[in-house]
């Protein structure tokens, strides 16, 4: 496939007044491409693909369709703060596809990594594939496929397909308009659309969403404590000037239990691990130096709010030796 390359002299998107040229030309590009005819998008609340999703109902509005895929994995809020901004105040034509028991009953009792992932990515497939199939009238697919995600392909290092591996009866012309965007200025073009601050700064979060934060064969109530604890970090990182400065924070639920005492009982309980890293190239990374007080804090809501959990514990090593994510 012929790949698409960033002129020399294209200007870096760094202004409010060049997102806006961009978007201009964009929305003019996308209305000559699409016509009247009808595109389907993966929306996964990401910024990539929030911001394709953006430009698209601004340039074809209810010719879009987008498919927002609750795999059970996703963080707290996430789902219902997709459907708000785009349904209820962008008014998409959004299909939400709440599949959390399909994916949790195919990984329960699945505790490698690899395979856990390869599960969650052919079962995305299969759903997004499924809903596509009910459609009628579809010609494109729309991807948020960034610069880095085209020089990376060059370099083999990763397939630059979003939604590699679609069936073939499913034969869509692309739209990529983000593609020649790095992610900054993904940010300046999603700012400039009127998407929320959390969802144009958020925190890269991996495809298999928090089933890579309980290591091991995932079961519901570990994924809970996952997803309480990861809501408790965040809040108190966004009250404490921290988000936005910390590249990524997360916390960890690893499959064992310790003693603990609550209320003069003994307990027998999870440990709740905190990751707090910071990179460029996400190749190298050091830990945060969140301060002494705060994290004691943190600790205290997490073992008080969180079901299950008797401990937290801060994970102080740079990668290398460690990688930023557990599995
Ligand atoms: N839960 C989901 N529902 C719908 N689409 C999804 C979902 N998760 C991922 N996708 C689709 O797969 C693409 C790649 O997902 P990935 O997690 O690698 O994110 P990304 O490349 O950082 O993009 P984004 O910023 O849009 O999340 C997304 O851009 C989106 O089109």
């Amino acid at each position: 496939m012929e790949q698409a390359k960033r002129p020399e002299t294209m200007e870096r998107i760094t202004t409010s007044e060049l997102a806006k040229a961009f978007i201009e030309e964009q929305v003019a590009e996308l209305r000559k491409q699409i016509g009247d005819k009808k595109v389907l998008l993966a929306l996964s609340g990401g910024v990539d693909s929030s911001v394709v999703a953006a430009l698209l109902i601004k340039a074809v509005g209810q010719q879009l369709v987008c498919v927002h895929v609750n795999h059970g994995l996703l963080r707290k809020g996430e789902p219902e703060q997709v459907i708000k901004v785009f349904r209820d105040e962008m008014k998409a034509n959004l299909i939400y596809v709440d599949a959390t028991e399909r994916f949790l009953g195919k990984l329960a009792g699945v505790s490698d990594p690899e395979t856990k992932r390869k599960i969650i990515g052919g079962e995305f497939i299969e759903v997004f594939a499924e809903e596509a199939k009910k459609l009628e009238g579809i010609e494109f697919l729309a991807q948020g496929t960034i610069y880095p995600d085209i020089l990376e392909s060059e370099q083999g290092i990763k397939a630059h397909h979003n939604v590699g591996g679609l069936p073939p009866e499913l034969n869509f012309e692309l739209v990529e308009p983000v593609k020649l965007l790095y992610k900054d200025e993904v940010r300046v073009v999603g700012k400039e659309l009127g998407l929320p601050d959390n969802m144009v700064y958020r925190q890269p979060f991996p495809g298999p969403g928090l089933g890579v934060r309980c290591p091991g064969a995932i079961t519901r109530d570990r994924l809970e404590a996952v997803r309480e604890s990861d809501a408790i970090l965040r809040e108190e990182f966004a009250k404490n000037g921290l988000e936005g400065k910390v590249w990524q924070y997360f916390t960890v639920v690893p499959d064992f239990k310790s003693t603990g005492i609550r209320d003069g009982k003994r307990t027998f309980d999870w440990p709740v691990i905190i990751r707090a890293v910071n990179t460029k190239d996400a190749i190298t990374a050091t830990v945060e130096n969140v301060p002494y007080e705060l994290m004691q804090h943190i600790t205290d809501r997490i073992v008080h709010e969180v079901k299950g959990v008797n401990r937290v514990l801060y994970d102080f090593t740079p990668k290398p030796t460690a990688t930023i994510e557990y599995e």
